[in-house]
């Protein structure tokens, strides 16, 4: 625990709870029938008169999202908006609409939010959504609060429905966002491809209705790290996921950055987040779909290892720690 983050009089402060610390107390907080799915997935799921609507929200901040001289305005437009539509896409449901909360300092030049605006509109057209409304209001940094609405033609695939036997697998590219970020944090701006996966993420948006109606059992979007990430999903359904580290093919550029910086190119795919593809379980019976790779299995149990062990590396992205 980090104990230089006291508050007044020793008081814990949100930095010693942690961030999924603070999600679980507010998750404990009485609901409503109305809400079919509260907080704890990548999306609500919540009943209206004419039926029900999935909604989520993500907060992309200045100099902990992205940093204005490491993308384009237009590139952050489009990751704002593809990390909300991927949590969409995440429940196998497919995004409608858009509100954008915006935040900046007065000396942001007018092109800057513009382009921002035309990445944001761009990427939500991928799936026919649009942006509807939002907020905007000064700040010191530049802030994108986006909530997404959305709607699934069946149940949504929650976090929590995977069970023993079933098979792990992952679709679209993972470790490229981290490899990516991993390559600008060193000063550098090549491989190109690496850098450009992080700058704009490419959420494979159809996967996700497609591996619910191919009875995918559990599903979430990549952000945190696929280690991470597949952990949300075992806790939320009481089981162990075990990944085997042969199934996974490390791409031509992830190698190279990893031999030019001396780490181990697996830590990019486990670890490595902003990627917004999908991981998910489906019943050994029924398979996997067309380019989905399976790389592990669900067991009994709690955690996620790799051959066998907990990962000794790092592990995924997680705010104040
Ligand atoms: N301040 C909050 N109040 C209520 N619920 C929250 C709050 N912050 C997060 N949550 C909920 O906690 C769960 C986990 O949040 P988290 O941001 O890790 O997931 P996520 O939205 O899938 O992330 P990502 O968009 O990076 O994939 C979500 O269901 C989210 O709605
Ligand atoms: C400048 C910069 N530094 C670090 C990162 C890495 N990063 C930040 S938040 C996050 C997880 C998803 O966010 P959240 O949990 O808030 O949805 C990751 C992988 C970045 N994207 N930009
Ligand atoms: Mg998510």
């Amino acid at each position: 625990m980090d104990t230089t983050s006291r508050g007044a009089e020793g008081r814990p402060t949100i930095g010693d709870l942690g961030e999924f610390g603070l999600i679980a107390q507010v998750a404990r907080e009485p609901r409503s029938d109305r809400v079919q799915v509260g907080p704890g997935d990548d999306c609500a799921y919540v009943r209206v008169p004419t039926g029900s609507v999935l909604v989520s929200t993500d907060l992309l901040v200045e100099g902990r999202h992205f940093r204005r001289d490491w993308a384009e305005a237009y590139d952050v437009g489009r990751r704002a908006a593809a990390a909300n539509l991927s949590d969409v896409m995440a429940m196998g449901g497919v995004a409608t609409a858009l509100t954008v909360g915006f935040a900046a300092p007065a000396d942001l030049e007018v092109q800057w939010a513009e382009d921002l605006t035309r990445g944001i509109v761009d990427e939500a057209a991928l799936v026919g959504a649009e942006v509807v409304g939002g907020d905007v209001t000064a700040a010191d940094a530049v802030t994108i609060a986006i909530t997404v609405l959305g709607e699934s033609a069946q149940s949504p695939v929650l976090r929590s429905g995977a069970r023993p036997g079933d098979v792990v697998a992952f679709t679209g590219r993972i470790g490229w966002a981290g490899a990516g970020l991993h390559v600008l944090a060193r000063g550098f701006r090549s491989p190109r491809v690496l850098v450009d996966a992080f700058r704009r993420p490419e959420p494979p948006y159809e996967a996700g209705p497609v591996a619910a109606a191919h009875g995918a059992t559990a599903m979430i979007d990549v952000s945190d790290g696929l280690l991470a990430d597949l952990g949300h999903v075992a806790e939320a359904s009481g089981v162990a996921i075990a990944l085997d580290a042969a199934a996974f093919e490390v791409a031509p550029p992830i190698a190279d950055v990893a031999a030019a910086t001396n780490v181990d190119a697996l830590s990019f795919l486990l670890t490595g987040g902003d990627d917004h593809t999908l991981a998910a379980t489906f019943p050994a019976s029924t398979g996997v779909p067309d380019g989905w790779t399976v790389v592990g299995t669900v067991v009994e149990g709690e955690g996620v290892t790799v051959d066998g062990a907990p990962w000794e590396g790092a592990g995924g992205h997680e705010h104040y720690r």
